[in-house]
């Protein structure tokens, strides 16, 4: 039985359907887990146990896990990437949209409306909310992956001149890429971040990148808080630097300032976006646990096998030199036959499946226990394939 921690709710109807079908066993009060289900709540670090096999991020952003810590523990991570652009995509669309349509202050002057002939009044109050066009003007996007290039596109299909910044080039006719910050900041009508947090991204919009902007420019951030410094944002409100800031990222000093519009994180969460991840993520943890197969790992290399023998030995390890030919020896000196094996290399780490030709457990605990030893190896698990029998040995 492998016990999963939900760090974030997990709809009862997929918890019901894994249950039934593979054993999990779900809990938001486990405190050693096999594996960790999550959405952008904070991973604690004291999770990351030597139990800690998996941690699955149904989403995108990993900044809420502590990933190399993820890694020197042998605990693989993944993502679902792009369960979610679509639904960020729309988000991003119907505020852009509405930041130059004052439809909400327009519908609840109508609502307030009295008496007879509602149509004739309201007429005459319309032009209390003459809008702007998005036709015309220039979207700087920071951010080029699955939501950036998704932004892009509609963008330039709405007559939008569309700027892209991406490091590297990307060939694209619905974008002009530039290389340099500054170039698109001082282009740009709108600005819409779309980039993860990462040390470079943080901060990223201080007071340098302020001075760049337009006066009439609105900053449209749905990649994350951090990446603009709230102090240097202020300011350049203030001073009428730019005119406006949208976020999905809300925080106590950006709060009831006129110029300032704060969603709370809902980019992803249409009820698509979520049924799509939660069924990414569950499908990519059972597959790890079950079989050992790797896949949208950030730190493990992605690695498939089809299970046919009997056992599976899954081993993480530091690449270093002659490293396999010492599994494989270990292996071959007591006799046991390798069927078949599949390996990857990720930054410094190996992933290897070995598939063994033997059902003899005790034989094969004494491999593991001697292959545990070695320094280099970090974790090792030993499956046993549950076409052939039920039972999973760790
Ligand atoms: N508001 C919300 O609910 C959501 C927010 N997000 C945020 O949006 C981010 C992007 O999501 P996706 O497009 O799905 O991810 P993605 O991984 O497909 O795209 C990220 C892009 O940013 C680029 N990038 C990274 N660092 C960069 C840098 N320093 N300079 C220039 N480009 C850089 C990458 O090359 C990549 O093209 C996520 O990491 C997350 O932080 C994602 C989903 C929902
Ligand atoms: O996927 C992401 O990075 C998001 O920001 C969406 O987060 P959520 O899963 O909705 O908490």
């Amino acid at each position: 039985m492998y016990q999963i921690l939900t760090l974030d709710e997990l709809s009862l109807r997929l918890q019901r359907r894994l249950n039934r079908v593979e054993r999990f066993e779900f809990s938001a009060d486990f405190t050693r887990p096999g594996a960790i289900f999550v959405r952008s709540a904070q991973v604690p670090d004291q999770l990351i146990t030597e139990n800690l096999l998996v941690v699955g991020r149904a989403g995108i952003g990993i900044n809420n896990i502590n990933v190399k810590a993820c890694t020197r523990n042998g605990t693989m991570v993944f993502n679902t990437p792009g369960v979610n652009a679509n639904a960020v995509k729309e988000l991003v669309l119907t505020s852009l949209l509405n930041s130059v349509r004052p439809i909400e202050k327009a519908a609840d002057a109508v609502q307030n409306l009295t008496g007879e002939n509602i149509l004739e009044q309201a007429e005459q109050i319309r032009n209390h909310y003459i809008g702007g066009e998005l036709i015309g003007k220039s979207i700087g996007i920071l951010g080029l992956g699955a939501i950036g290039e998704q932004v892009a596109r509609a963008c330039f299909n709405l007559g939008m001149d569309v700027i892209g910044y991406a490091r590297q080039p990307r060939n694209q006719n619905y974008f002009e890429q530039v290389y340099a910050l500054k170039d698109l900041l001082s282009r740009s009508d709108f600005v819409i971040i779309l980039l993860p947090l990462t040390d470079e991204t943080k901060g990223m919009f201080n007071s340098e990148a302020f001075s760049s902007m337009r006066k009439e420019t609105i900053l449209f951030n749905f990649g994350r808080g951090e990446i603009v410094n709230n102090a240097a944002l202020l300011s350049a409100l203030a001073n009428e630097q730019i005119q406006g800031y949208v976020s999905d990222f809300p925080s106590r000093e950006l709060l009831q300032n006129p110029k300032i519009k704060l969603l709370p994180h809902m980019g992803g969460t249409t009820g698509k976006a979520l049924q799509d991840g939660a069924m990414a993520a569950m499908r990519n943890m059972r597959d790890f646990l079950i079989y050992g197969t790797v896949r949208q790992s950030v730190n493990f290399p992605d690695v498939f096998l089809p299970f046919t023998a009997p056992i599976r030995l899954t081993i993480f390890y530091v690449d270093q030199p002659k490293i396999f030919s010492e599994i494989s020896q270990k292996i071959s000196a007591h006799n046991i036959e390798i069927d078949i094996l599949a390996s990857e290399r990720y930054e410094g780490y190996v992933y290897t499946l070995i598939d063994l030709d033997e059902a003899d457990l005790p034989k094969i605990r004494k491999v593991t226990n001697e292959l545990d030893q070695i320094p280099a190896v970090i974790r090792l698990r030993l499956l046993k394939n549950p076409n052939w029998a039920p039972t999973i040995y760790l």
